[in-house]
Order: structure tokens, then sequence, then C-alpha cells
């Protein structure tokens, strides 16, 4: 039997190549996601427990990435995860929150603190507007006054189709934050705050839908719920959909695939993971729209020891972005990204966009909380398929997880670990887009299609990949 040699990241080098680059704004990152979605820069954070939520998609699409909400909550919990990134950033919210007006103000307090919004608008039996309430309006106000005796009832709005100029002007002229957009009969079409109109400026390079809403994915499992998923997911307004399941190239994933596709013929799909050509030709040919690659590869990742399956990252992205090039669909490289450089090499190596755990594991906006361990700040990193994982999905599906249970009968696929405290998201992709950036220009690139055409490997020997690292120097 024959061996194919199989590579990965620290294997091997770029070979620089002349560029006429002088400044790395000349390069542009903008790429694809999948067959129908851009983004600005390549970046993807991962579905992961502790890394995916609301506030990591937001920051990840302001920046002009995605973010992809995991799957490991109840549905409803889920899509109000996608509808909080979808409400973060438009211009005009479409569907503002509003109550009635014979409502206590203690319901007003609660239904603001669930919906995590600090203003509602007051709707008569009919929804026409009658009123706004606000965080000023609520503080020091007796809970059990109604909502009519605090609101304010002579309500400053616009016209559907008020430019974003004008609503400014009005903002500022009435010192207001919140402008409610009605219709002739006094209907609600929408609420422009202040606070959007300062992220839209804020953002330049955000990643946006059609209405100006950050994007945002969400992932879906093989099992159960997952059409019922899908469906409360999309009318929250996830703009793409990740059929996630370590083994990919499977019947579980192919049939998954073709029902979701079947139910919503409308929905942006990526499905994974695979790690050759064969499983990169059968998701395509099964109808996805972009192909996540990566068995084994990442940090957290125990696969390859539990099972002895998978393939080293490099030759994996290499192998399934020469199939996705021919059906014209974008690959992604999921796992085993530590540096600028491993991201560049991945997208050189074909794929379109990188999807990152670790890196973004221990920061303020991923879940968790930061512990202290000598003196240093850590944050909880963990593998959807590790034990404690795996503990915590059975115990939401089911309550407490029962005595009984026998936990030597689950075999994991993962790690439980830590991540030291990095700060905010908004530093690393700054320092990964410039590493990108630095590294297309040393392939002659202006574009990562370029550079994916440019791009020479040359292999490395062990001595060279220790001259690649600091050496004969005590760190700082
Ligand atoms: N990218 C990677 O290398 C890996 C990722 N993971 C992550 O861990 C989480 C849990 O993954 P799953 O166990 O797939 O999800 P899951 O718990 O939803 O299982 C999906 C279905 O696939 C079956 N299944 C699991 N491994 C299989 C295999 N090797 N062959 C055939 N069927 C198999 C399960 O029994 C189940 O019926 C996911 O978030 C996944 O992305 C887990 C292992 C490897
Ligand atoms: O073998 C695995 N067992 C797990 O428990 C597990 N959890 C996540 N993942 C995958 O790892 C990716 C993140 O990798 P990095 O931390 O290297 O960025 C993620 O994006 C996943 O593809 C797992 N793989
Ligand atoms: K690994």
């Amino acid at each position: 039997m024959e061996f194919k040699e199989g590579l990965t990241f620290d294997d091997v080098l770029l070979v620089p190549k002349y560029s006429d680059i002088t400044s790395r704004s000349q390069t542009d990152l903008t790429t694809k996601l999948s067959r129908n979605i851009s983004i600005n820069i390549p970046f993807v954070s991962a579905n992961m427990d502790t890394v995916t939520e609301s506030t990591m998609a937001v920051v990840m699409a302001r920046a002009g990435g995605i973010g992809i909400i995991h799957r490991f909550l109840t549905i409803e919990e889920q899509a109000h995860e996608v509808l909080k990134v979808k409400r973060s950033g438009s211009i005009m919210i479409e569907n503002p929150y509003s109550i009635t007006s014979d409502k206590s103000v203690q319901d007003a307090i609660d239904y603001a603190n669930d919906m995590e919004i600090s203003g509602l608008l007051v709707v008569d039996s009919n929804s026409k507007l009658i009123g706004i309430i606000t965080e000023r309006d609520l503080l020091f106000a007796d809970p059990k006054l109604r909502i009519e005796d605090i609101m304010t009832k002579d309500v400053v709005t616009a016209k559907f189709g008020v430019s974003l100029d004008e609503s400014k002007e009005i903002l500022h002229k009435h010192r207001i934050e919140k402008l409610p957009i009605i219709d002739d009969s006094g209907l609600i079409k929408g609420l422009i705050t202040s606070k959007d109109i300062t992220n839209n400026a804020d953002f330049p390079n955000a990643s946006k839908d059609k209405k100006g809403s950050p994007l945002v994915g969400a992932a879906v499992g093989v099992k159960g719920d997952f059409l019922e998923r899908s469906e409360s997911l999309l009318e929250a307004g996830a703009d793409v959909l990740v059929v996630d399941i370590a083994h990919g190239h499977s019947e579980n994933a192919m049939s998954t695939i073709r029902n979701i596709k079947k139910a919503f013929p409308n929905c942006e799909l990526i499905a994974g993971n695979i790690a050759t050509a064969q499983g990169a030709e059968d998701l395509i040919k099964a109808g996805v729209d972009a192909v996540k690659v990566g068995v084994g590869s990442g940090s957290i990742c125990i696969t390859r020891v539990i099972t002895g399956s998978g393939v080293p990252q490099l030759t994996a992205v290499m192998d399934c972005a020469k199939v996705g090039k021919e059906y014209g669909i974008p690959i992604i490289s999921d796992g085993g990204t530590r540096t600028s450089g491993d991201a560049t090499k991945a997208l050189a190596s074909g794929a379109s966009s990188v999807m990152i755990g670790s890196m973004l594991g221990g920061t303020d906006e991923s879940p968790g909380t930061v512990l202290t361990k000598n003196g240093k700040r850590f944050k909880v990193y963990r593998g959807m398929a590790s034990l404690a994982a795996s503990i915590g999905r059975k115990s939401k599906e089911t309550g407490l997880i029962s005595l009984d249970d026998d936990l030597n009968d689950y075999v994991a696929e993962g790690v439980e670990a830590m991540v030291p405290y990095k700060g905010t998201v908004t530093d690393i992709l700054k320092q990964l887009t410039g590493g990108v950036r630095s590294g297309l220009s040393y392939c002659g690139a202006h574009t990562i299609t370029q550079m994916q055409e440019n791009a020479e490997f040359i292999k490395m020997s062990r001595a060279g990949f220790a001259e690649s690292q600091p050496h004969d120097v005590s760190l700082m």
C-alpha cells in the first residue's frame, strides 16, 4: 500500500514573491464565505459553546467577519441569540418590541430586561403607536403603576422612507435617542436609534445583509429537532445555517443537507466537517453552499488520538479546495489555526475563509467568566465532544444528569481546557488581519484569490521549522 503524504501548517512555508504593494492597506481581504455570501475579512468564529453566542457574533460582524451561533442551546435560546445579533446593528429595526398601555411598569421592566433593550414602544389594541417608555421613564418608577401613567404620549416620529441624515437631524433637534417610524395610519414600521446610527459609522468594514443588519450564522445538528431548529433560526434572521457533525462525510450529514434544502430551498447552507476531496464532492452534490474542512485539527480535538482518523489540515484543505474550485463552492478551513501565519497558509492553500476557536476562546466576548490561577487570568475553552460539554448538553436536554448514567459509556473526542484571558476580540482580529495582509504582500498578491494563484509552498525540515521560531534569545 502506498502512503500519501499529509502536511500541515508547520510543515511548510510560503515562498516570498515580488510585490508591488507599498502598504498593507492596498490589500483587500474580501472573500466568499459561501456561494452567495461575501464577508470583508476571512474569519469565522467557531460554533462552540465557549466561543460564539450573540456578543461574539456582533463583534465578528462589525469587524467584517461572521460568527456562527452554536447549537447547544434550546431552539428558543439559539433563535434569540440570532435575533440579538440581527437587531444590534441595523439602521432601522424592523419589528421593534412593543407593549400595551394597560400593562404595569414591572411588566415593562421585565420585558425590557428579557429582550435586553432600553426602551419599549407603547401600542393600543390595534397596534397603533400611542407612546414610548425608555430607561429613564422606568428608573425609580413605582412598579405597580400602569404604563399609561408614565409613558411619553407626544412621541416624535418620522414617516417610513426617512433618510439617515433626516433622522439624525430629528434626533438632534429633539435631543432624543429613539425615533419610531410609522406609516400614514400610525402603524409602526420600524425604529431608528442613535446607538445604531453611531455603530454604523463606527464600523465601516462590517459585514451586512441587504437591509444593513449584521450577518450571522447558526449551527444545527443532524438529529431530532434540526428541521424545527432550522425554521426558527431562519425566521429569526440567520443568514446561513451550518450543519455541524464530527463526521460530515456520512449519510447522517447528507440526508440532513437534503432535508434542509428541500424544506428551505433558499437557505444558504454550510456543512462539515470533512477532510477529503471525496467528502467535499459528496457534500457539494448534496447541495451545500460551502464546505467546512477539518477533522481532528482543532486545539481541543482528540478525534485523531481516540479514533486514529483525520488528515493533516493543510493537505485536507488543498484536496478539498481543488474540488471546491471545480464546482465554484468555497471551502472553510476549520481548526488548528494558532497564528496569522497559519491562517495565511490555509487561505493560500485554497480556503476562502478560516474558522477559529481557541484564538477567540479567552476573550471578553466569548461566553463564560474569567478564572484566576496562580495570579494569571484564564477562560474555559472546551471541545464540543468533551465529557464536560456532553454532560452539559445532556442535562440541558433532559434535566439533571441521573446518578445511574454511566459516564464511562461516553467516549469523549475533545478535551476541556483553559486559555489565557486575552482582552477584546477586536484587538485579536486586528493582529490576525494585519498578519494576513502582510502575508498577501509576501505572496505578491492584492487579494486572497490572487494569493491562491501565486502561492508556492516549500516543505521545510525540522531545522527549517526551528529556524523559523525565535531562537537563541531569551524572550522578554
Ligand atoms: N471537527 C472535528 O474534528 C470534530 C468536531 N467535533 C464537534 O463535536 C460536536 C459533537 O459532534 P457529533 O458527535 O458529531 O454530534 P452529535 O452528538 O450531534 O452526533 C451526531 C450523530 O452522529 C453520530 N456520530 C458521531 N460520531 C460519529 C462517527 N464517527 N461515525 C458515525 N456517526 C457518528 C452520533 O452518534 C449522532 O447520531 C460537534 O460540534 C462537532 O463539530 C467532534 C469531533 C471532531
Ligand atoms: O475533535 C474535536 N472534538 C471536539 O470536542 C471539538 N469541538 C470543536 N471541535 C473543532 O475544533 C474547531 C476549533 O479549533 P481551534 O481551537 O484549533 O481553532 C471547531 O471549530 C471544531 O471544528 C472539536 N473537534
Ligand atoms: K488536535
